[in-house]
């Protein structure tokens, strides 16, 4: 009987004997492992959402919109373009490797170790095993053990439906995590705070482990006086407020040029209740519930502690069933603790600004965020922004659209995340381009040159064109030439 490290160990070594021996590299093993895995999710959707239901209050709709329809569309892609996306790219370029004909191969990593948070478990569990599956590598998958009917369910499903040699659950909290951080993977795919972030780094640091790091930050949104305002507001409302704000992309803190400030919270509280309704309670049928008591009690002290005004607090906590309704504070200064840490809860900071010009200033206080928000009509004041700060992706007039396409890569940047992923991306983020060169014989002519001894007269024929420095001027090389020849 094996003790719970050494059930780690031979998980471990299960998924990495199965890669050397070749078992996940077909294409046709692959999208069996896919198909199975889809029809799986499809059979067991109202499990799937009774689960999460008991851990996050989550409405039913909202894991269908925002985390099984993205998973349907994530397996869909890469059944429908796998052959085309793990083809050899042909390399050209450079006339004397012609006879080698250079290829990219796309080649899996090998053993990887995907890491799940609590707030979307399923969408950010099963998009990543789908790309590290379609790119040919075997996987170990650690969970969250916070979201634990949603976990029981997931893992249920995954180890009735994918092969054990080449995919392996390894269930449990930070204890499990560390344990299998300290084995050598040929990838880690990590989705979770920034802090764990860190330590997931440097863990992968020491084997020099390729890292995928999905984090987070805080996401700013600014509404200017061009916007349309009960449009922003109605956006801006539903990506606060869904999944109760615990949600990596949603907007973490508001930014009001003064002139808008007052109408715009007027049409933002008119938003909350044309959403939510009029009396949110907790057993609103639309409205998620906080995690964790641990979680609850931080977004309370959170309130407590800010030096801002609860200008709006749509409904009232509730400790025993977790429920933390929509709550506004303005007049929130760069220095309240609701400016500090990420909120990832339904706690909205309100800041003003006297005009646009302030904004890059205000935003570059903090680490660049996953998402940065811009309700403007003004296409000049949407340029300047966007040019003037940083984030993982950048949304005009719009909120979380970013994070469910297999269209559009989904990643952070600086603190808030390294790579990316979502459709063609989540398949590339799992590869490693090979080069391969298949020389010719026929080559050997052309490369004499290479050989010893390197007389005077080879080196000769072989000094590269020196260019002259017209030819990289600004206006191009033929005017550059044109100019020196022509004065
Ligand atoms: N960029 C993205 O796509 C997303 C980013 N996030 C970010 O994740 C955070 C919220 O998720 P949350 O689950 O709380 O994040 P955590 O970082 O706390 O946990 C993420 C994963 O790491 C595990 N873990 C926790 N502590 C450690 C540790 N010391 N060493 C190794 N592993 C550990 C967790 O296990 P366990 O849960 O069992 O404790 C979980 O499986 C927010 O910051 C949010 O912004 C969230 C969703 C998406
Ligand atoms: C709507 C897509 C949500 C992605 C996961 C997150 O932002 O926490």
């Amino acid at each position: 009987m094996y003790t719970p490290l050494e059930e780690i160990q031979h998980k471990h070594q299960r998924v990495v004997d199965s890669f050397h021996k070749g078992k996940a590299q077909s294409l046709d093993y692959r999208k069996d492992q896919l198909r199975n895995l889809y029809f799986a999710i499809k059979d067991n959707q109202g499990k799937l959402k009774e689960a999460l239901f008991k851990d996050l209050h989550r409405p039913p709709h909202e894991t269908d919109v925002l985390e099984l329809f993205l998973v349907y569309s994530e397996i869909n892609a890469a059944l429908s373009h796998l052959s085309k996306w793990s083809s050899d790219t042909k390399l050209s370029g450079d006339k004397r490797l012609l006879l080698s004909g250079p290829v990219l191969r796309k080649s899996p990593y090998g053993a990887v170790l995907i890491v799940s948070p609590w707030n979307y478990p399923y969408l950010l569990s099963l998009a990543p095993i789908c790309s590290a599956i379609a790119a040919g590598n075997t996987v170990v998958f650690k969970p969250t053990e916070i979201a634990e009917h949603s976990t029981k369910a997931l893992c249920e499903v995954l180890e009735a439906t994918l092969d054990p040699d080449t995919f392996q659950v390894v269930q449990g909290g930070p204890e499990q995590a560390t344990a299998l951080l300290e084995l050598k993977w040929d990838k880690i795919f990590f989705t979770g705070s920034t802090p764990v972030g860190r330590i997931v780094a440097q863990a992968a640091a020491k084997h020099l482990t390729p890292v995928t790091l999905e984090l987070g930050g805080k996401s700013p949104v600014i509404v200017t006086k061009t916007a349309n305002l009960p449009l922003a507001a109605k956006r801006i409302a539903w990506g606060k407020f869904t999944n109760a704000g615990q949600t990596c992309i949603a907007p973490d803190y508001l930014v009001l040029e003064k002139p808008i400030a007052e109408k715009f919270l007027v049409e933002f509280s008119n938003a909350i209740k044309a959403l939510y309704g009029a009396d949110l309670t907790k057993d609103s049928p639309d409205y998620a519930h906080i995690v964790s008591a641990r979680l609850w009690e931080r977004q309370q002290r959170l309130v407590s502690e800010t030096k801002g005004t609860i200008s709006l607090q749509h409904g009232t906590p509730d400790a025993e069933s977790l429920f933390f309704p929509p709550t506004i504070v303005t007049g929130v200064s760069s220095d309240d603790v609701l400016m500090g840490d990420e909120l990832f809860g339904p706690i909205l900071p309100v800041m003003t600004i006297d005009n646009m010009k302030e904004a890059p200033k205000l935003i570059q206080k903090h680490d660049y965020p996953l998402a940065l928000y811009l309700f403007s009509t003004d296409s000049t004041e949407q340029e300047n922004l966007l040019r003037n700060t940083r984030s993982g992706a950048a949304i005009v007039n719009d909120t979380l659209i970013q994070g469910g396409s297999s269209a559009v890569p989904f990643g952070g940047v600086g603190t808030s995340g390294t790579g990316r992923y979502h459709g063609k991306f989540g398949f590339d983020e799992f590869t490693h381009e090979r080069p391969i060169l298949y020389q010719s014989e026929l080559a050997e002519m052309a490369m004499s040159l290479r050989y010893p001894p390197l007389t005077e007269s080879k080196m000769k024929k072989l000094r590269f064109v020196s260019l002259p420095r017209e030819w990289f001027s600004r206006t191009g090389p033929v005017r550059g030439l044109a100019g020196r020849l022509w004065g």
